[in-house]
């Protein structure tokens, strides 16, 4: 690309972005004095390395921190600690000069196009602005990189002169690529580009940040919460729940093989002829913990359809799966209709969580009947205690080490080092 503003790119091996134990936290305040009562950890303790060129995704559901992450990392939010460096340099102490020239490199590309532009400008002034904005005063040139800019991405130079309105979704997301191109920049963030276009659109757009990076050897931060998506346009991906990454490494391993239940959770079937796998795959709690108060040792571990039980319990994987259920349901307040706390129905509750009776495990037993019993009584305080104790385990205890399996990352109990536990 011709452009004036052109710096060297370094072609150094090195990752173009390195992040490491990055945490972002949002204060929590109350009252006029603004005292800070908590903090929401959106972003707490996560690295990852994005390399020259390639297309990096950053995957979880609504509210695990991606933007944040994001923001953190072209400095739009101060992160709390850790160190995010891009091109070698840390970017929390650019200032001056330095810090122009890494927004001119880091740009974003934003979910809504249609929240993109004034609609009192051209096309052809959104997209020369940044130009403008760093100091190229000659009209002529700022049009000609313009209309050449269009023509990329698919658009026709003559379109500068029209305004936003006359625009598609698509063509829109289009403008802001040109836009965020102009620059000529090392790194493109595109935070969820396509999640306000439809199906069509969505590839198009996507096939042209593919073709973008490609030909000018772009770095792509892509953060979708579609693994359908980063399966097609990543080179290697993160996934992250409750502010941390919990599973990284290639696309095609991570989605293909994925070492972390709730990897498993998010692709939504285990590619299996057993039916049972299925259930691993069904998380055994709806609600995603609040980010002020994550649960301890792993965050997953209320929810993991995996988690693992203690040494001493003897039950058979769709057993102990039901008990941890049960445990988790009733500590996460989220008991089925068909159990009224207090009713005097302990039977009801075993049956609500498919807990035979007797289980085959004695002290399991002890524990479940205790626990149901305090239920039907309306002590589920009591309840949760029982199981609390008669079930501890690792992944409540502990907080997972990242552990390499077969190419990939894992934060997770059921791969630490000479653990038998992949066999369960
Ligand atoms: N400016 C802010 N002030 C306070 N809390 C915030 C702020 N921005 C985000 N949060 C909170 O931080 C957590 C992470 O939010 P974030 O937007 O980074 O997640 P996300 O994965 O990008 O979600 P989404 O896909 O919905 O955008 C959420 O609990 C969110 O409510």
């Amino acid at each position: 690309m011709s452009n004036p503003d052109h710096h060297t790119k370094s072609n150094g091996d090195e990752p173009l972005i390195v992040v490491e134990d990055l945490k972002t936290h949002y204060p929590i305040t109350e009252g006029w004095l603004r005292r800070e009562t908590g903090r929401i950890r959106a972003v707490d303790g996560v690295s990852f390395t994005i390399n020259r060129g390639e297309v990096f995704g950053l995957v979880g559901e609504s509210g695990c921190g991606k933007s944040t992450t994001a923001e953190s990392i072209l400095r739009l939010e101060e992160p709390t600690a850790g160190t995010v460096q891009f091109d070698g340099q840390a970017i929390t102490e650019l200032t001056g000069q330095a810090l122009r020239s890494f927004r001119r490199r880091a740009q974003l590309v934003v979910q809504d196009p249609n929240e993109a532009f004034s609609p009192r400008m051209t096309i052809g002034e959104a997209v020369a602005e940044p130009l403008r904005l760093h100091g190229m005063d000659d009209v002529s040139r700022r049009r000609r990189l313009v209309e050449d800019l269009l023509e990329r991405v698919g658009l026709s130079g003559t379109d500068a002169d029209r305004y936003p309105h006359e625009f598609s979704g698509g063509e829109k997301q289009r403008i802001s690529i040109a836009r965020a191109l102009i620059l000529n920049p090392d790194l493109i963030v595109a935070d969820e580009p396509t999640s306000a276009l439809d199906n069509r659109v969505e590839a198009d757009v996507l096939s042209l940040l593919d073709n973008i990076r490609r030909e000018y050897g772009i770095s792509v931060l892509l953060i979708s919460h579609d693994l359908d998506i980063v399966r097609r346009f990543c080179d290697r991906l993160a996934v992250m729940y409750l502010g941390e990454i919990v599973e990284k490494g290639p696309v095609d391993t991570v989605l293909g093989s994925p070492a972390h239940p709730y990897t498993r959770v998010l692709l939504e079937s285990v590619p299996s002829l057993d039916p049972s796998d299925q259930t691993l795959a069904r998380p055994l709690t709806n609600t995603v913990p609040d980010p002020s108060d994550p649960p301890k040792g792993c965050r997953f571990h209320p929810r993991c359809p995996e988690i693992i039980p203690p040494e001493h319990v003897t039950l058979d994987r769709d057993c102990w799966r039901s008990v941890a259920e049960f445990h988790f349901t009733l500590q996460m307040g989220e008991l089925p209709e068909t159990v009224t706390e207090g009713n005097g129905d302990a039977a009801a509750v075993r049956k609500a969580f498919d807990l035979p009776q007797p289980l085959s495990d004695d002290r399991a037993e002890t524990a479940i009947e205790t626990a149901s019993n305090a239920v039907a009584d309306g002590n589920t305080e009591r309840a949760n205690s029982v199981l609390k104790e008669a079930f501890p385990t690792v992944c409540e205890r502990e907080v997972p080490p990242e552990n390499s399996v077969d190419g990939k990352l894992a934060k997770c109990h059921l791969h630490n080092e000479g653990s038998d536990n992949d066999l369960l």
